[in-house]
């Protein structure tokens, strides 16, 4: 982490970062001893004026301007123990291995090099989807779709070009990508969705986690009585990871499935979610107000790096 925050001061920002206050996004439940580490470093090393540590959470929720935010603000400001939190350990990446691990079997070539994974990356954002309501009817009635190029370059300048096109032996839908060197096909096929529906479905990972519908149940259910029927009607979702087309959908319908038929379920999904974190914390920043919640330089050599646990949210 050293190494990237030397390159992001560096080469990316090109400032001196003695003179920054610096904002750092962490995932929700990162580990006491990581948000500790990361003061010590920022100080230490890099001698940063302040710093402060947020969720991302919580800046995906100020991006999103709902009056809901401050609710949430309030529980993390003024509770000892904020409630109704909780953190699914599957993401993006998980989402991309796994489609590389299904094209791996059915191809019989290991999407294994950084470029192989890159390669899925673009073919996850570019083709995959969430399946509708019925993942395993969805399955069976996969749309061909025919003739659709999309062009990549490569990172050593190297332009490769994709193409999408029927496939008679499977009927489902192909990739074929040329290199300068050689030519690959790609059957993509029903990995379009069930790549994404790891979030909805963890068991097909053979893993023991909680469906993602699940956990915003289970997080509105440990909230005051009160404020449910509002949640339940304010779910917003941020990060990349949500940006698959159908995944608003599916969560919503996921979730009428588990409350009562009188309790609304809204999902809002901004065009902009991918970003919003970032967005949230250009806000936070830039706020007076917030001042507050920031940890100078001298908070830390006078209480040291346990200090930012009352900083960070
Ligand atoms: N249009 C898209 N469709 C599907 N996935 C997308 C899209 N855009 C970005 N992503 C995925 O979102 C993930 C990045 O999400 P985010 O910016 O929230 O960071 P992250 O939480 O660090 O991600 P990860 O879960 O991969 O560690 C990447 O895996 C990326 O492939």
């Amino acid at each position: 982490m050293e190494k990237l925050w030397e390159h992001g001061f560096r080469d990316q920002l090109r400032v001196q970062s003695a003179k920054q206050d610096v904002m750092l996004t962490q995932p929700t439940l990162n580990p006491t001893n990581n948000a500790e580490k990361t003061a010590e470093v920022m100080f230490e090393k890099f001698d940063v004026r302040s710093l402060c540590m947020a969720s991302q959470s919580i800046l995906g929720l100020y991006s999103s301007g709902s009056y809901l935010t401050y609710y949430v603000s309030f529980l993390f400001f003024k509770h000892e123990k904020p409630v109704g939190i909780h953190r699914l350990d599957l993401g993006g990446r998980d989402v991309t291995d796994y489609i590389a691990k299904l094209l791996s079997q059915s191809h019989n070539y290991e999407f294994t090099s950084p470029l192989d994974k890159e390669i899925i990356r673009q073919l996850k954002e570019s083709v995959c989807h969430v399946a509708n309501v019925d993942y395993f009817h969805e399955l069976s009635q996969i749309e061909v779709k025919a003739d659709k190029a999309v062009w990549y370059e490569l990172p050593d300048g190297n332009v490769c070009k994709f193409f999408f096109g029927l496939s008679n032996e499977f009927r489902n839908v192909q990739i074929f990508f040329c290199t300068s060197c050689k030519t690959q096909k790609i059957d993509v096929g029903t990995v379009q969705v069930k790549g994404p529906e790891i979030m909805f479905q963890p068991k097909l990972l053979n893993i023991d986690q909680t469906p993602v519908q699940d956990l915003v149940n289970e997080s509105i259910m440990k909230c005051e009585l009160a404020m449910r029927r509002e949640l339940f009607n304010n779910i917003v979702l941020t990060g990349g990871n949500t940006m698959f087309s159908g995944f608003q959908q599916r969560l919503s319908h996921e979730l009428s499935k588990l409350v009562f038929k009188s309790v609304k379920v809204k999902v809002v999904s901004m065009s902009y979610r991918n970003y919003c974190v970032w967005i949230g914390a250009a806000v936070l920043a830039d706020m007076p107000t917030f001042r507050e919640q920031w940890m100078e330089k001298s908070n830390y050599s006078e209480k040291g790096a346990q200090f930012i646990h009352f900083k960070s949210f």
